[in-house]
């Protein structure tokens, strides 16, 4: 936790405590703390949401769900069977859980329930629950239920004060949440689903826990602001509860405000919210949907990671603007439409392009480039070994697609294995198992003792699996540096992300990209994106790296730089499994070279014969070539 949020959170929470606890003596009118307690309401809301959807990327229109399940505890359990009501908000928060580890237990099992079909079925669920509540009579029976006001300390106030102070204690730990759980590891591991959940889940992040965890935190959050929503409507009916705008509002305040930080939702709200207020008051109020599906149209097009980050870019001009415009548009009678259109000066100020960015971090050609740093230690070529990977009789079969039948192959401590074989030989299939995110359909792999069949592929890669991607997959919302910490922080040898980031420059001195490290990965050329594949798994510390057509699009001197850096990684004591269609490249590189042919093993031996084998020379180049 920085010294900035210790202190400044604190002091944010009491403020708004004391506008309701000294109302009186601040003479803060009651219609002012409703339209906070709405806000507070919708903080809790949003900041759940953003929790899976913003910070995962698992865009969820399920909320309401959660706000359903919160409502309806309180609403038959105190408002019908008269059950202490802060009983009900306990079980609200479990029967929240509950659904929670049901819905992820399926859809976080499948790996084709991602993206739109997530999205399809958590919109499935309200509907599944507000028929059950429809047709049921002992929860709803389409009736309604009265929630009545109850009993709270007298010395509160009224009962107003009770439930605004009620949603702040709820709105304050949903955001204390959303924030220690984005500094940690855990923000980290979603960042990484977010950005590319295979590959995060092969450098060692066990997703599945994340994912859950995060789904969890999320249904406890909504419920218990569910559980609250019941007090504040004080009639509670199906319409009303599981309605479409719930899970659009939290999604439209998260994404205006910024998902993938943890103030994002709550700058979405306080404008959303006083949008919504001021467009009502003005008579407007049937216009509010279509305003603010324009305003996330245009944000959406003009920035979309976020109001926040904007305003974050340019703060003090931000501050001045929202001040100078509030006070010149002063109402009297009215202060809301003046901090509104302070607002959103402030946000159309931040939505101006930024100047030109500072001379972006070089990107110098391969030929310009820094002389890469020594491995340290720079080892003499290690021998061959102990059998660190052994496939026996290994077939994956892609419904009627033989991609691989029957092929053995080890690859002992030491060794650089060249994999080679025409287009569609099975080389990409093979690595996929290899590194455990391909199961085979028959035969079995082990990787230094452990028998992948039963491992997840993250355990995969801390029995020492790591591999790179034909088409680099970097961590695009990370720099160079933290896409290799995320490696360290969650690989075989993790470590906390402080460390993490210093030791990330060891491994990107290795591939010779240390003057990048503070760049986005799309500031990077496609040799340079290769390299930090290389630099990403070599920091998963592996004992076998698979590297899959690592040199592919390179140039000349793009190649010779990419051969001296893998020779460089084996020096250092890992072992290699190269697939690469460059023989001459596989020739320098490989000690032993298999060679692949429709899905079967050709060849397997010494890399000068196996490379002048008739059978390898007509299948790559043909019979009439070979004649
Ligand atoms: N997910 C998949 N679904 C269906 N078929 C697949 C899938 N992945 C691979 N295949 C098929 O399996 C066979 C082997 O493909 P693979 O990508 O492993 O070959 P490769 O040797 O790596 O080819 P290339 O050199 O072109 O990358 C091909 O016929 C391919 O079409």
């Amino acid at each position: 936790m920085t010294r900035r949020f210790a202190i400044g959170f604190p002091l944010v929470v009491a403020v708004l405590a004391c506008l309701s606890l000294y109302r009186v003596t601040l003479g803060f009118p009651l219609f002012y703390l409703a339209l906070l307690t709405l806000m507070l309401f919708w903080v809790t809301q949003a900041t759940s949401w953003n929790i899976l959807s913003g910070y995962s990327g698992y865009f969820s229109f399920g909320q309401a769900a959660y706000v359903g399940i919160g409502a309806y505890s309180t609403a038959v359990l105190f408002g019908r069977h008269g059950v202490n009501f802060y009983v009900t908000i306990l079980v609200a928060a479990g029967l929240s859980a509950v659904l929670a580890l049901a819905v992820g237990a399926i859809a976080f099992r499948l790996r084709s329930l991602r993206g739109e079909i997530f999205a399809l079925l958590t919109l499935a669920v309200p509907f599944i629950l507000a028929a059950l509540a429809r047709i049921n009579s002992s929860i709803d029976g389409g009736q309604g239920i009265i929630v009545s006001v109850p009993p709270f300390p007298a010395g509160l106030g009224l009962f107003q004060d009770f439930l605004y102070l009620l949603n702040l204690l709820v709105a304050a730990v949903a955001v204390l949440v959303a924030y220690l759980m984005r500094k940690s590891r855990f923000g980290w591991a979603l960042a990484g689903v977010r950005d590319a959940e295979d590959v995060a889940e092969g450098l060692g992040v066990p997703t599945f826990r994340y994912k859950m965890l995060a789904l969890l935190a999320s249904a406890v959050i909504g419920g218990v602001g569910g559980s609250l929503f019941a007090l504040q409507i004080g009639f509670v009916a199906v319409d009303s509860i599981f309605h479409l705008t719930v899970p659009l509002f939290v999604i439209v305040m998260s994404v205006l405000g910024g998902r993938t930080h943890w103030l994002g939702p709550v700058v979405g709200v306080v404008l959303v919210v006083l949008l919504q207020d001021r467009l009502t008051a003005s008579g407007l109020g049937e216009w509010q949907l279509i305003v603010l599906g324009a305003v996330l149209v245009l944000l959406v097009l003009l920035a979309p990671e976020g109001v926040y980050a904007r305003l974050r870019a340019r703060p003090l001009v931000a501050l001045v603007t929202a001040a100078v415009v509030a006070a010149a548009v002063w109402l009297p009678g009215e202060p809301l439409d003046a901090i509104l259109v302070g607002l959103l000066a402030a946000t159309a100020v931040a939505l101006l392009p930024l100047r030109a960015a500072p001379p972006a971090p070089v990107v110098a050609e391969p030929a310009e480039q820094a002389a890469p740093a020594p491995v340290a230690p720079p080892a003499e070529p290690v021998g061959v070994g102990e059998v660190l990977v052994e496939c026996r009789n290994v077939a994956r079969y892609f419904g009627g697609v033989r991609a691989l039948e029957d092929v053995s192959l080890t690859v002992r401590e030491g060794e650089i294995v060249g994999l080679v074989g025409p287009n569609g030989s099975g080389k990409t299939t093979l690595v996929g198992l290899l590194s455990g995110s391909l199961r085979p359909t028959r035969g079995s792999i082990h990787v230094a003792g452990n028998d992948l069949a039963k491992l997840p592929p993250h355990r995969v890669a801390h029995a020492g699996v790591a591999r790179t991607y034909q088409i680099p997959r970097p961590f695009t919302s990370m720099t160079v540096r933290d896409n290799v910490a995320m490696a360290i922080m969650f690989g075989r040898s993790p470590r906390s992300l402080a460390t993490a980031r210093r030791d990330a420059a060891g491994p990107l001195d290795v591939v010779g990209l240390g003057h990048l490290a503070d760049a986005y990965p799309d500031k990077l050329n496609l040799h340079q994106r290769q390299l930090l594949e290389i630099a990403r798994a070599l920091a998963a510390d592996p004992k076998v790296l698979l590297l899959d057509e690592a040199l592919a699009g390179l140039n000349p001197a793009e190649i010779d730089n990419a051969v001296e850096v893998i020779r460089r990684v084996h020096r250092s004591g890992v072992s290699i499994v190269i697939v690469e269609h460059l023989l001459r490249v596989v020739n320098q590189l490989a000690t032993r070279i298999v060679v692949l042919d429709r899905g079967t093993r050709l060849a397997d031996g010494d890399p000068r014969e196996v490379l002048t084998d008739p059978a390898v020379v007509r299948a790559y180049l043909g019979k009439r070539a070979h004649a």
